[in-house]
């Protein structure tokens, strides 16, 4: 059985978990549940040994401390990680992954054994067994992950958000193959976002909240809780495993003392804020151009002329496109810097490129090893292009080179 006691762990004066206690049985599936930044993962990586953090408390295995050990004696003594993003190599075969699961010491002997009983188990892994991993689906590579991990022939295995990235229909699957390893007398701790799958096929469940476990029942109980419901079970907008559709819940139903549960939905998909340059100027980048090319360009004439043009007007003409992609460039530069920091996109910032020529091009050359760097063409009046380029790790441009126009 693992045990974790008075487990905590800090990152610098970040305390990310606070005397978190857990137990798993062999032959059970239990289930950790938890905000975005609850220490779901950093549970899972302090118990394997791979943890960046300070660590204190302990954790063991049939009584045997395991906590502070290096990850290869943690896998040794019987506890492996599934971790998120699964972690296999593409390149190789099937029968490859597994067969480097099954390298720790405690499994060396029986590789073969190992590969077969869970061929078995999994009959796709011995169908797919010369298939190069990555040209399997997302599924697929799952369960190569949970396979490889299991060929250490572990007593507990710990998954990381199996099913991220998974369809709703693989990810049923997936959690069939975890009933399957369960029925297999292993003991399985889950982290996951996917709640109500997960509670559906666990047997017990923890909610994880800034670090602390908040409350330890039955899955069944979890799952039937109301207010489990509306923090976990599809309240947030945008859950995972809420249905398209789906009202959202009233306030929170009301929680017991002992039975402490957040008062506000709490799992959700990772916020990703992406800001559209729409958003930021009412207009795409198309429009930006092309308006910032209406007002530079002057109105010509609309009567047509048989004569070629003069000098003066052919000069007049490039210094019009010239005055054009100006202000093209100041329009895109002005969206980037609102882009970049929309609070401070009225801030005198200086210009990313030089507004008037320089003199002299400064004597500095540019690092033949230097990557290239973006390059604002400037049109002179003699038909001339010059080429900036920025300094590498400034915002000041230099002159390279003058082309023709
Ligand atoms: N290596 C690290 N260095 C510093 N802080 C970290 C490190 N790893 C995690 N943290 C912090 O510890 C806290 C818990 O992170 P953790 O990744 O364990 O949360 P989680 O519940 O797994 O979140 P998620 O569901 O988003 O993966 C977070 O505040 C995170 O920023």
């Amino acid at each position: 059985m693992l045990e974790v006691q008075e487990l905590s762990v800090r990152y610098g004066k970040h305390i990310a978990l606070e005397s978190v206690g857990l137990r798993v049985k062999p032959g059970e599936i239990v289930v950790i549940l938890g905000a975005n930044g609850a220490g779901k993962s950093t549970l899972l990586k302090a118990i394997a040994g791979i943890c960046e953090g300070q660590t204190s408390g302990s954790v063991s295995i049939d009584g045997e401390p395991v906590l502070g050990l290096p990850a290869h004696k943690v896998v040794d003594r019987g506890i492996a990680l599934v971790p998120e993003g699964r972690g296999i190599f593409g390149e190789l075969t099937v029968r490859e992954n597994l067969v480097l699961g099954g390298n720790p010491a405690r499994a060396r002997d029986e590789v073969q054994a190992n590969l077969d009983r869970l061929t078995t188990l999994f009959p796709k892994l011995r169908e797919r067994a010369g298939q190069a991993a990555r040209t399997m689906s997302g599924g697929e590579q799952q369960m190569v992950a949970i396979g490889r991990a299991m060929m250490s022939n572990p007593e507990i295995l710990m998954l990381d958000e199996p099913s991220l990235g998974l369809s709703p229909l693989l990810a049923k699957d997936l959690f069939q193959t975890l009933k399957t390893v369960r029925d297999a007398g292993l003991g399985i701790l889950l982290v996951e976002q996917n709640a109500k799958l997960s509670l559906s096929i666990a047997d017990r469940g923890y909610l994880l909240e800034n670090g602390r476990i908040l409350r330890e029942d039955k899955a069944q109980v979890l799952l039937h809780d109301p207010a489990v419901q509306a923090a976990y079970l599809g309240g947030a907008a945008g859950h995972a495993t809420a249905p398209k559709g789906a009202a959202k819940p009233a306030a929170p139903a009301p929680v017991a003392e002992h039975t402490p549960v957040p008062a506000t939905p709490q799992v959700r998909a990772r916020p990703v804020r992406s800001v559209s340059s729409g958003e930021i100027s009412g207009l795409d980048i198309d429009a930006i151009v092309a308006g910032a090319g209406r007002k530079a360009v002057r109105p010509v004439s609309a009567a047509p002329r048989n004569t070629p043009p003069t000098q003066a007007e052919r000069d007049a003409a490039t210094a019009r496109r010239s005055d054009s992609l100006r202000a093209a460039l100041d329009a895109i530069e002005e969206a980037a810097r609102k882009a970049r920091d929309p609070g401070a996109a009225r801030s005198p910032l200086p210009p990313l490129r030089p507004t008037a020529r320089p003199a002299a091009p400064p004597p500095q050359a540019l690092a033949p090893t230097a990557p290239r760097a973006p390059e604002a063409p400037q049109a002179q009046p003699g038909g001339k292009v010059e080429i900036y380029r920025r300094r590498p790790g400034t915002s000041q441009f230099q002159r390279s080179e003058v082309r023709d126009a």
